[in-house]
């Protein structure tokens, strides 16, 4: 096997779980961050103490704050930093840059600047073409714990998915690929809208049928507002959709799901944000997308409830009226043909 040189971009939590992945696959891993203290800290005692405290990390992984040579020595940069400094951290590395190099984003958000996905990001800044994505239901701290794993490489380049491929895959994670790079993108931002509703549903005691339904439905809608903007709704079906969904609606690991049970507990928003101390991507997503969603016209009751919930100062009773008395109509809107009819 080819040995690669990798930069991960950022110290957070999911980047320092990929980078132990890769480093322990006998790749050379160097792993950018702005914090000195923290490089000490991983350089010296092989522990990122604030966002991965359980997890020993290799020893050969390299933890570093120049960003200059992490790139110049890799073909393949991993960007794990939080959609709001997204582009920022990108613009750095613009210069480095060459047509050769891999991209791969890790990222499960919106700019918020502008709407546009993080690959589109990349994609605007930077000479390389080659540019992946990679989401799934990929909860940090599982991963760091060498529990079984599965996510999935977006990517419309071969050359993008098998190197991840070569990198990532371990016995205790599997990687899947898809072409469909806008669906898997935009099923790992929008779940996590849900993840929030989720946690919010829990912290209020309902059953299962209500959990059940509050799930699906919620894949309904982020399927309905995918394939507006090009996904394949069958990318729905996969670890980066049905997954993910599963695996953050339902786990107090995922910090939108306890920004959720956090406010369904009964503290305001900025109280649930600053619980947390880590980024909960799906409050900027819920803005950009409902933004969206009201200029194209898309039918979104589950997200638009929320926004007014969390926004506009509206009543527990206004999300649960927004699920409760809208439009009912097709369970799974892509197969209403008569075709798919068989009695
Ligand atoms: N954690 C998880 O389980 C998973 C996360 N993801 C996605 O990965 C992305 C990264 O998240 P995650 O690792 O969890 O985030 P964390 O909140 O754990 O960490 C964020 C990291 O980004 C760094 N950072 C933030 N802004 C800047 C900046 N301007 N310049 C340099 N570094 C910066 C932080 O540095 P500092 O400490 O100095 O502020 C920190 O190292 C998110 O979008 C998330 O959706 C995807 C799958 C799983
Ligand atoms: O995306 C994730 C797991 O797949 C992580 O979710 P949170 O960002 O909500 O922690």
């Amino acid at each position: 096997m080819m040995k690669h040189s990798v930069c991960v971009l950022g110290g957070g939590s999911f980047g320092t779980a990929l980078a132990n992945i890769m480093v322990k696959n006998g790749h050379q891993v160097s792993q950018w961050m702005r914090n000195e203290e923290q490089v000490e800290e991983i350089n010296l005692t092989g522990l990122n103490s604030r966002y991965l405290p359980d997890a020993p990390l290799h020893r050969e992984l390299l933890a570093t704050s120049n960003l200059e040579q992490a790139i110049r020595d890799s073909d393949t940069v991993f960007v794990s930093i939080p959609s709001k400094s997204f582009e920022q951290v990108v613009q750095r590395i613009e210069p480095l840059l060459t047509a050769d190099k891999i991209l791969i984003s890790t990222t499960k958000g919106f700019n918020p600047n502008r709407f546009e996905l993080m690959s589109d990001v990349l994609r605007r800044n930077s000479v390389t073409q080659k540019i992946g994505v990679l989401s799934g239901p990929n909860l940090a701290k599982e991963i760091a714990a060498g529990q079984m794993t599965g996510t999935v490489i977006a990517s419309a380049n071969d050359q993008v998915r098998q190197r991840a491929i070569e990198l990532l895959k371990s016995p205790s994670f599997r990687v899947y690929e898809n072409r469909d790079s806008t669906g898997v993108e935009l099923a790992g931002a929008l779940k996590n809208i849900y993840a929030i509703v989720c946690g919010l549903a829990k912290a209020l005691n309902v059953g299962e049928n209500t959990m059940s339904m509050i799930m699906t439905r919620s894949l309904a809608e982020m399927s309905r507002f995918a394939v507006h903007f090009g996904a394949n709704p069958m990318t729905f079906l996969g670890l980066a959709g049905m997954g993910d969904l599963i695996a953050t609606c339902t786990s107090p690991l995922s910090r939108n799901y306890r920004v959720g049970f956090a406010i369904g507990s009964g503290q305001n928003l900025d109280e649930a944000i600053g619980g947390i101390g880590e980024v909960a991507e799906g409050v900027n997503t819920l803005k950009m997308v409902v933004d969206e969603a009201k200029k194209h016209g898309l039918y979104m009751p589950l997200a638009e409830g929320l926004s007014k919930l969390l926004f506009e100062g509206a009543k527990l009773e206004s999300l649960i009226g927004s699920m409760m008395t809208g439009e009912q109509k097709w369970d799974v809107e892509f197969a209403t043909s008569e075709e798919n009819s068989n009695v």
